[in-house]
Parts: C-alpha cells; structure tokens; sequence
C-alpha cells in the first residue's frame, strides 16, 4: 500500500487528472477522490466512466474536505480557480498544479492560498496529443519526470509529501526552481510544439497548390508533426502567453540557427550541414542510451 493523501480533489477533469485518478487507483495511493469540471457534459462523461470517486457539482464541494488539490485546468486559469477554492481550503492541505508554465502560475495562484494551507507547484513531463475526461490511462506517469517546482512557502514537509505521492504514481520526481523550469521547458516541449503547429500550417497551404499532396504522401517526419500539433488549442495557446519571454528568447535562438543552415544550403557548404547534423544525432543517441525515451521504436532491442 502506498497510500499518500487520504482525500485528493482533482480539478480539471482532462488528460492528466483523468490518468492521474487512474494512477492513484492503481497503486491505492489516495483515499477518496473528488473531481470537479466546469462543464456539466464532463461532469457527466465522468460519473458514466467512473473517474473519481465522487463527481461534485461545485468547487467548494470537491475541495473542502481534501488533504491534496490539483489544479489540472489550463495554464491562463490557475489564479481564478485558486481564488474560487480558496475560501473552502481545509488548514493543512496541500495545493498542487499540474501546468505546463511554472512562474506565472506561482504569481497567479500564491496570492490567493490562505495561510496554514500549503502551496507546492509541480509539472509531470508526460503527455499526448489528446484532451478530455476520456483521454487517460494509468501508465502516462510511469518512468517519466515529474518537477516539483517550490515556491519561496512551500514548507519542506508538504514538498516531500508530494514527491512522494507523484512516485506512487510511476514518475520520478526532481525539484527545479521556476525561471529555469520554463527555460528549460521552452527549449524541450513548448518551441517544438510551436515549430510542429508552423510546419502544419505550411504545409495546409502549400495544400493549394500541391493538390493535397502534402497530405496524401505525408512521411513519418511530418505525421510526426502533426500528432503534436493536434494538441489541445486552449492549453497551448496559454503555454505561449504565460511563458513569452522564455519562448522569444529561444525562438530567436531557433531562427538564428535556421539562417545559418538556410545559408549553407545556399552556399553549398555541404560540410557544415555533416557537421550540424552530426552533432544533432549525438543528441539523440544520447537520450537513447540513458534510457529516457521509452517511445522510440528500438527502445529495449539489444540487436
Ligand atoms: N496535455 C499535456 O500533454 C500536458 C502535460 C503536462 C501538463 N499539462 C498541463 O496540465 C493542465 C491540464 O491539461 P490537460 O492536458 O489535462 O487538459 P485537458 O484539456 O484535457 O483538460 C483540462 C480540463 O480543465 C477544464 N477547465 C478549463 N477551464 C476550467 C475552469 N475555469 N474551471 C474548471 N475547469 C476548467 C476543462 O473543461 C478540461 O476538463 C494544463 O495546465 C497543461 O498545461 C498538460
Ligand atoms: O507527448 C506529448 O504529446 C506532449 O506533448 C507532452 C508534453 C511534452 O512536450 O513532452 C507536453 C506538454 C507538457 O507540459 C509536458 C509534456
């Protein structure tokens, strides 16, 4: 038994709280669950599928009794949840968040957690490109890294706690501090979702003139594009608008580089693109071999 919080209310009810009502089932790690969304068609979708325990028509109701809340709704409506629930906090619970953006949502959410109640930000690194009450599944969490990402109140106790309920879901748990967590996400999750949802629009107009082409040929490279730029359109479009400065910085970076091959493809430097693509295989064979990515087709293979 791994049993962490008795009582979790999940609000948000989409892709990461559904799998993480699916986690905690399997591994017993929470009591009772109470979940709650804003829309009365999730709410039912819910209650039909048995995700939580108890589906609560209100806020309050979901959150007043637990020991953990996890904020599992878009990036740009964190802080006007919080304010909604904090009235209804138990002392001594924790709050929690599942977005993708940590600095923002700090200064959003901090403001309005009571006092005696704890605020711990977190962001599990595992996703796809689906959304909603019946997108989830047990295993997301497993083997991928979880950031808990303290702000300067979380006490050590409440930040323990809660690395430890997300490795009784599956994930391991680092702790990070939150300018560099959305520097170091905008480099490995939100930049390529922009790249991937550029590239599709390319190729949806260049469409025109290639008679669908583009679409009916589509090669691994870019299938692989558009899965990511099928992505949940509310929660990127908060990703980029909270985390702007991260996201300009390493956007500028990305265009610097993309004139640099744009100009040895021109100029024929064949040996500047050996070497630039070299150097990017490395890269790759390098996650392989540390075993991070568990998605790739030869993950495992020894041959
Ligand atoms: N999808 C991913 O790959 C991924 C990975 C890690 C973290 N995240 C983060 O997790 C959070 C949730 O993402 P998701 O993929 O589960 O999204 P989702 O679209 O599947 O679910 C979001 C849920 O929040 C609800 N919601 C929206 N506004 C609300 C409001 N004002 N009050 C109450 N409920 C509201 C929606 O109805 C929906 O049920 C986001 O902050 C996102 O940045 C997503
Ligand atoms: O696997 C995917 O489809 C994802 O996009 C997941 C992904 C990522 O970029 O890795 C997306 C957003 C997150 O906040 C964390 C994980």
């Amino acid at each position: 038994m791994t049993r962490i919080y008795d009582r979790v209310a999940l609000i948000g009810l989409g892709l990461i709280a559904s799998s993480m009502f699916w986690a905690m089932k399997r591994n017993d790690v929470a009591g009772h669950v109470t979940g709650f969304a804003r829309s009365a068609e999730t709410r039912d979708t819910a209650r039909r599928i048995g995700l939580c325990d108890t589906v609560c028509d209100s806020l309050a109701d979901a959150v007043n009794d637990a020991d953990l809340i996890v904020l599992a709704v878009p990036v740009g409506v964190m802080g006007q949840v919080a304010a909604e629930i904090a009235p209804h906090l138990k002392p001594g619970a924790t709050v929690t968040d599942v977005g993708s953006v940590k600095r923002q949502v700090i200064t959003d959410v901090s403001p309005h957690i009571p006092d005696g109640v704890h605020f711990v930000p977190g962001h599990p690194l595992a996703g796809t490109e689906h959304s909603g009450p019946e997108s989830g599944f047990a295993s997301l969490f497993d083997n991928r890294w979880c950031l808990i990402v303290p702000t300067e109140d979380s006490t050590p106790d409440a930040v323990d706690r809660l690395m430890r309920y997300w490795q009784a879901l599956g994930s391991n748990v680092d702790t990070m501090e939150p300018d560099h967590h959305d520097l170091v996400l905008s480099v490995t999750s939100h930049c390529p979702h922009l790249i991937a949802y550029t590239m599709v629009g390319v190729a949806d107009d260049l469409r025109r003139v290639t008679d669908s082409e583009v679409i009916k040929y589509s090669a691994a490279g870019f299938r692989d594009f558009t899965r990511i730029a099928a992505s949940d359109p509310t929660m990127w479009r908060d990703v980029f608008l909270t985390n702007k400065d991260a996201t300009l910085e390493i956007l500028g970076r990305f265009t610097e580089e993309l004139f640099a091959l744009q100009r040895a493809i021109r100029q024929g430097d064949g040996d500047f693109l050996h070497d630039y693509f070299t150097r990017t295989r490395a890269i790759r064979r390098g996650i392989i071999e540390a075993g991070q990515d568990t998605d790739a087709p030869n993950f495992g293979r020894t041959r």
